[in-house]
């Protein structure tokens, strides 16, 4: 059993990622992204789980950032989870004057807001389960929290299942210091980052070597290089699985044109959608192509 950081305090969704991901690991909640990731590289935690994107606000910056930065971690598992709210408050508050929360949760709830507690400012919280917390040191009035959240935090419940996006999911991921991969599934997610140079078609270029050997992209996502203003990095998630020859080959081909890229995992997508294979750019395609030029330099071929 070993010990798994995970963005806290007890009650946030990516506890109950963290569950699934390492069920049978011991959990410990720390308060913020860059702390759970910083356990890991200390050798205080065998691994990490946090929040990295969402399917309404998009990348969970502190968490690319933090990949991008200091001693690489790589991702070895992800875990999908469908996001609603409960809407929790004190019994002494009569009327709601402050909700606070996850910058990510009140987002996801803007129109509920607007339309249930419009006399209501929001407040930033580091996490859901942060805000039930100061919610219960009456610090604020409401929290927008993972439902899970009273199970440790005895609070009113308002309301439940709040969501403006009724499936609204959030992907979280298992971080661990380099080490054994994950084995190839046919239902893979490679992700690296890598600060394309600062010229014309320089992205295009990293992007076309992908198109080229047909994988599919899942994300991009750009983020400035901070102390270096108009510099960005490039956050590329695609199909596949390092292991795999089309894989292998398209992340040479990064690497030769452009020598920080950093791998950042290989490991089975959560949703199970498998790799969508292009004409004449399976794997074994590349290994027969491979082939047939070892047989051209033996002479054997022309
Ligand atoms: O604050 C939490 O509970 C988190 O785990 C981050 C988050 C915030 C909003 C939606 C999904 C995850």
């Amino acid at each position: 059993m070993s010990r798994i950081a995970y963005f806290g305090p007890q009650g946030t969704f990516t506890e109950q990622a963290a569950r699934r991901l390492a069920a049978d690991d011991e959990l410990f909640p720390v308060e913020t992204i860059s702390a759970a990731l910083t356990a890991v590289r200390k050798g205080e935690a065998a691994g990490a789980c946090v929040p990295v994107e969402n399917s309404v606000e998009g990348a969970v910056t502190a968490t690319l950032d933090g990949l991008a930065e200091d001693a690489p971690l790589v991702a070895v598992a992800e875990e999908l989870l469908a996001v609603h709210f409960s809407v929790l408050t004190r019994d002494d508050v009569d009327t709601v004057r402050t909700v606070a929360s996850h910058p990510h949760a009140l987002a996801q709830v803007r129109q509920w807001l607007a339309a249930n507690l419009p006399q209501a400012r929001t407040v930033v919280a580091s996490s859901t389960a942060a805000a039930a917390v100061a919610v219960q040191r009456g610090e604020y009035d409401a929290a927008v929290a993972a439902p899970v959240a009273v199970e440790h935090y005895p609070l009113r419940v308002l309301a439940t299942g709040v969501a403006d996006v009724p499936d609204a999911r959030t992907r979280f991921l298992l971080l661990r210091p380099p080490g054994t991969l994950p084995g190839p599934t046919g239902h893979d997610r490679t992700s690296i980052v890598a600060a394309a140079a600062n010229r014309t078609g320089a992205l295009a270029e990293l992007l076309t070597e992908l198109a080229f050997r047909g994988i599919n992209l899942t994300r991009l996502d750009a983020r400035p290089i901070k102390g270096n203003f108009g510099l960005y990095r490039f956050f590329i998630d695609f199909e596949g699985h390092v292991i795999e020859p089309r894989i292998g080959d398209a992340l040479a081909a990064l690497r030769r044109r452009c020598n920080n890229v950093r791998f950042l995992g290989s490991h089975p997508r959560a949703d199970g959608v498998a790799a969508t294979i292009e004409q004449g750019a399976a794997n074994q395609d590349f290994v027969n192509a491979a082939d047939w030029v070892a047989a051209v330099r033996r002479g054997e071929l022309a």
